[in-house]
């Protein structure tokens, strides 16, 4: 090719933080699925830098990031995060440690969860036997405040007069943009159904504000059909009438609940991703499987990688790379539904044997095209 004629590779810089147990494997696998589809589709790459940010070096170090640990992430296209959180670390220790410092300094204020059942899997529903698009939902999560705020304190911790408070912070500009962002999503699916959850009967003040202003916004949205559910009830219609249900919008915990509970439902927790998006693109969003570190079975190398994978294809479309994104959700579904499945989704392979099929079959999707 004469050297005036060359097309552009253009390469997205990704910031990897594989954490702790299962979050090594599946970003191990992520990153293998990612090369290929690099390697097979022409115009674009991936320059992974690896973070070795975990539980394991902040018991050695003190620290789960540095102090320059943030400035350094905001100079990639996006972060690929694996699961943070270890037995011998207090919890609330590791999330705020590294997930939710990212997930707030970064401006990442929205969580999309989507849930589907993928070709070959099967829903515990009985409900979604015969047809499988009976479920299939968009859960928006807020992410940067409510039972998240990390506001309050513990005073006589160790006497019997222990006493402690958590408190939730619901801001007019917090919950007006999470709105917007569902409306949009909801306007962009076919059904154009927005359901909104709150627990505003027994929680007075922050969840009414939640429930008035989506009243308001709901008024830009005409074409949006609307619903509230309190989220004790939401669980129930949940597993009674799947189908009722499209785009959800939820506080930053309502929705961390009701995300585990919706991938139960469509067959397992191994499969669901998530995108925490900065969507006005300042800063770097991230991308992870919704599960944690699966301290049971880490080290075994059984993990779904599917949920690894599906954040990865939403992290290829965020980027701008459509063709790659569908074309690896394409073959995530095609390897499903041949039955090559973890053990969580029924099946007898591990990590290597999906992750290999997947491989696989974006090279067999993309010779033929
Ligand atoms: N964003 C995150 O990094 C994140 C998310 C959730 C939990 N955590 C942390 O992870 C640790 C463990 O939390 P947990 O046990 O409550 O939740 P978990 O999601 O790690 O595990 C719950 C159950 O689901 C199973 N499971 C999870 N992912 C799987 C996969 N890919 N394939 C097959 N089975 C899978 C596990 O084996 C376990 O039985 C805790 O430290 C928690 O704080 C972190
Ligand atoms: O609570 C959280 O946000 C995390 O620990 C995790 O449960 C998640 O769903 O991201
Ligand atoms: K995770
Ligand atoms: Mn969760």
């Amino acid at each position: 090719m004469p050297s005036h004629i060359h097309s552009v590779t253009k390469v997205h810089r990704i910031a990897c933080i594989p954490g702790d147990g299962i979050g090594v494997d599946i970003t191990e696998a992520a990153i293998r699925v990612l090369s290929t589809l690099s390697n097979t589709l022409s115009g674009f790459e991936f320059d992974f830098t690896t973070f070795d940010w975990s539980s394991k070096h902040y018991l050695e170090r003190g620290w789960y990031m540095p102090p320059d640990g943030l400035e350094q992430l905001k100079k990639f296209d996006a972060i690929y995060f694996g699961a943070v959180g270890w037995p011998n670390v207090p919890d609330h220790i590791s999330l705020w440690g590294l997930i939710l410092p990212i997930r707030k300094s970064l401006n990442q204020y929205v969580n999309v969860r989507p849930t589907r059942v993928l070709q070959g899997t099967t829903s515990p529903l009985s409900s979604c036997a015969t047809n499988p698009t009976d479920l299939d939902w968009m859960i928006i999560r807020e992410n940067s405040e409510g039972e998240y705020s990390g506001q309050g304190g513990t005073s006589h911790e160790d006497s019997p007069n222990a006493i402690a408070t958590e408190v939730s912070i619901f801001t007019r500009v917090g919950i007006e943009r999470i709105m917007r962002f569902a409306f949009e999503t909801a306007r962009s699916r076919p059904r154009k159904k927005l359901t909104m959850v709150t627990k505003s009967n027994a929680q007075r003040h922050g969840m009414v504000l939640w429930d008035k202003v989506f009243y308001e916004v709901a008024k830009e949205y005409e074409d949006v059909e609307t619903d509230k559910m309190l989220v004790d009830a939401m669980t129930v219609r949940m597993v009674l009438q799947p189908k009722s249900l499209d785009t959800i919008v939820a506080t930053n915990l309502h929705a961390d609940i009701l995300s585990d509970l919706a991938a139960a439902l469509s067959g397992s927790i191994g499969i669901a991703p998530s995108s925490n998006l900065d969507p006005t693109r300042k800063n770097p969003s991230m991308f992870e499987p919704i599960h944690g570190s699966a301290p049971d079975i880490a080290g075994e190398g059984i993990a779904n990688p599917v949920g690894a994978f599906w954040s990865a294809a939403e992290m290829v479309r965020w980027v701008g790379e459509q063709k790659a994104a569908d074309g690896l959700m394409k073959a995530v579904e095609n390897v499903t539904a041949r039955g090559v499945k973890t053990k969580d989704l029924g099946g007898n392979e591990d990590t290597k044997g999906v992750t290999n099929a997947v491989c696989a079959e974006i090279e067999t999707l993309f010779k033929a095209t």
